[in-house]
């Protein structure tokens, strides 16, 4: 998808995920000469990149996106405040705050709410977008920026949202936390520290490049390492009994989304 040279995007926040996408747009072909980062610390931005403290006195800027934490829209709603008009595009991953607080706060034509999660880095990242509506050639912008970082997708309801997040723009903590679990039962059995850390991740690269492209659900393809009566199946029935990995990122996921949740209900007192 190609991208539009629509004009002036400011980058408010520009931390691991902000950064992270700024970087990858940059190495995909984005004009660094379009962008304003803007943080509290004026660090952070990459090269070729303008970085402030403050909004410039400048005219309103085709696009905005807010990459600071949920905790830190009281600061990016003062720090917009004496903008004179309305944004084009007002695009938000702050985790957690819904579509309708930041219409409350910000005064955008379209509002789009974006999950990234960590791996846009390296353009194979997963984005999550969600928009109650707005102009057509905004949206497919948001599209353009979007492909650039990997796989995304829409979702309708925006009640998904916080489960989006907890899945996809959390999974990467969660699956670097398994490689590490990995490892460390692959030295609990003997295997040099370093060893089974180039084992366990090795295993992981390949492993999700062969379930990416299978036709076969994963399921299938695990019944396939586990040879009848072998050492596979004696491990899966560790994990399957009484669905305890099924129930353990459960868990897990149930805990971020009620998180998100939390966050949500800050940002709109
Ligand atoms: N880290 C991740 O993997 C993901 C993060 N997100 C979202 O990205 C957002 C940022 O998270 P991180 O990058 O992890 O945080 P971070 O702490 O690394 O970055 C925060 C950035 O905001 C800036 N900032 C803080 N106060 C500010 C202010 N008053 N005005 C302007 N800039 C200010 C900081 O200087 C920094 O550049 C959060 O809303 C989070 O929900 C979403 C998906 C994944
Ligand atoms: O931990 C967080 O709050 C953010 C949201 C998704 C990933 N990191």
């Amino acid at each position: 998808m190609i991208l539009a040279d629509t004009g002036p995007i400011w980058l408010i926040g520009c931390g691991n995920m902000g950064g992270a996408m700024l970087r990858r747009w940059i190495a995909a072909g984005l004009d660094p000469a379009r962008v304003t980062v803007i943080t509290r610390s004026g660090t952070g931005a990459p090269e070729g990149v303008r970085s402030l403290t403050a909004i410039p006195d400048e005219p309103v800027p085709d696009t905005v996106m807010l990459a600071l934490k949920p905790q830190q829209i009281d600061a990016a709603q003062a720090l917009l405040a004496p903008l004179g008009g309305r944004i084009r595009l007002l695009v938000s991953i702050l985790a957690g705050v819904d579509h309708a607080t930041l219409a409350e706060r910000f005064a955008a034509e379209t509002i789009v709410r974006a999950m990234p999660n960590l791996p846009v880095a390296i353009g194979k990242g997963v984005t999550t977008l969600y928009t109650a509506g707005g102009d057509a050639a905004a949206v497919m912008e948001v599209e353009a920026l979007a492909s650039l970082l990997g796989h995304y997708e829409w979702i309708a309801d925006e009640r998904h949202f916080d489960a989006v997040t907890a899945l996809a723009g959390c999974g990467p903590g969660f699956v670097f936390r398994f490689a590490d679990a990995l490892a460390t039962a692959g030295a609990a059995l003997g295997l040099p520290a370093d060893q089974a850390a180039r084992l366990a991740i090795a295993t992981l690269e390949g492993s999700a490049i062969m379930a990416a492209a299978a036709e076969e659900s994963p399921a299938v393809l695990a019944d396939r390492v586990a040879s009848p009566g072998g050492s596979t199946r004696a491990g899966l029935n560790v994990l399957d009994r009484d669905d305890a990995l099924v129930g353990l990122l459960t868990d897990t996921l149930a805990a971020s989304a009620a998180r998100n949740a939390e966050m949500a209900a800050a940002a709109r007192r």
